[in-house]
């Protein structure tokens, strides 16, 4: 886990480590923050993944038909998947966190730098990746999720896998996209120092129902003792000097 990841991968312990705790008093406004543009292709969307860590939904991002523009980066990001982060409780599960709140989950939109060959190439760069966080907060049934919830049922064991299209990540976004960005790190192993993170203001809703589903999922592959995919977070890191700033007044 998070505590012996610094034996294989150093930088665990570098300078501009992911997630951190955002201390809203303290990100500075920046005027010359662009609005964020998102502009996602539902016909994109090709699988969705249980890697034993987390779920994710993948993305054809061989064209520019899925970007991020705009925001605090320059050029044109492409989707490759989005995942999230949850607790084994309502209390924790996000990886960032506000003011040391904890959310019991977080949305991660991938992104890569087109102006690498790929997303491989790009994440050993500092401005190789963008990654759009937003949390999900304890409410109402959030009937958005509902298609990627239903889909756990096809991958509850590590390595399962199952088809996943015509999805359009955009309805998974609050209606605001006012935003804290800050330069940080992958927040899974290889821990690479290249993400510039864009973190939404606005959270989405889950309910409890919800978050059961997430926790049905399981770390273990068929035929391995059974163990719930809660609790992949990594707990917060030292900012070490980094600034946040924020794209609202
Ligand atoms: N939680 S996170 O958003 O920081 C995040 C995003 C992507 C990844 N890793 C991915 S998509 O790896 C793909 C394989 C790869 C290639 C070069 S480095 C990793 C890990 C953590
Ligand atoms: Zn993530």
């Amino acid at each position: 886990g998070p505590v012996n990841w610094c034996k294989d991968f150093p930088i665990a312990n570098g300078h501009r480590q992911s997630p951190i705790n955002i201390i809203s008093g303290q990100a500075s406004y920046d005027s010359a923050l662009k609005p964020l543009k998102l502009n996602y292709d539902p016909s994109n969307s090709t699988d969705i993944l249980n890697n034993g860590h987390s779920f994710q939904v993948g993305f054809v991002d061989d064209t520019d038909s899925s970007t991020l523009t705009g925001g605090p980066i320059t050029g044109t990001y492409r989707l490759k998947q989005f995942h999230f982060h949850w607790g084994a409780s309502d209390y924790r599960g996000s990886e960032h966190t506000v003011n040391g709140i904890k959310f019991p989950c977080e949305l991660h939109l991938v992104h890569w730098n087109t102006k690498y060959l790929s997303f491989g190439e790009a994440a050993s760069h500092p401005d190789g990746l963008a990654v759009v966080g937003v949390f999900l907060k304890l409410g109402a049934a959030n009937p958005r999720l509902q298609k990627v919830l239903d889909a756990l049922e096809a991958i509850k064991s590590k390595g399962k896998q199952t088809t996943f299209t015509n999805f359009d990540a955009k309805t998974l976004l609050p209606d605001s996209l006012d935003y804290w960005t800050y330069n940080g790190s992958l927040t899974t192993p290889p821990l690479l120092e290249s993400v510039t993170w864009i973190v939404l203001k606005e959270s989405i809703s889950v309910s409890l129902t919800q978050m059961g589903k997430f926790r049905s999922l399981k770390f273990s592959g068929d035929g391995e003792a059974h163990c719930c995919m809660q609790d992949n977070y990594r707990p917060t890191q030292p900012l070490k000097g980094r600034k946040v700033r924020r794209s609202f007044k």
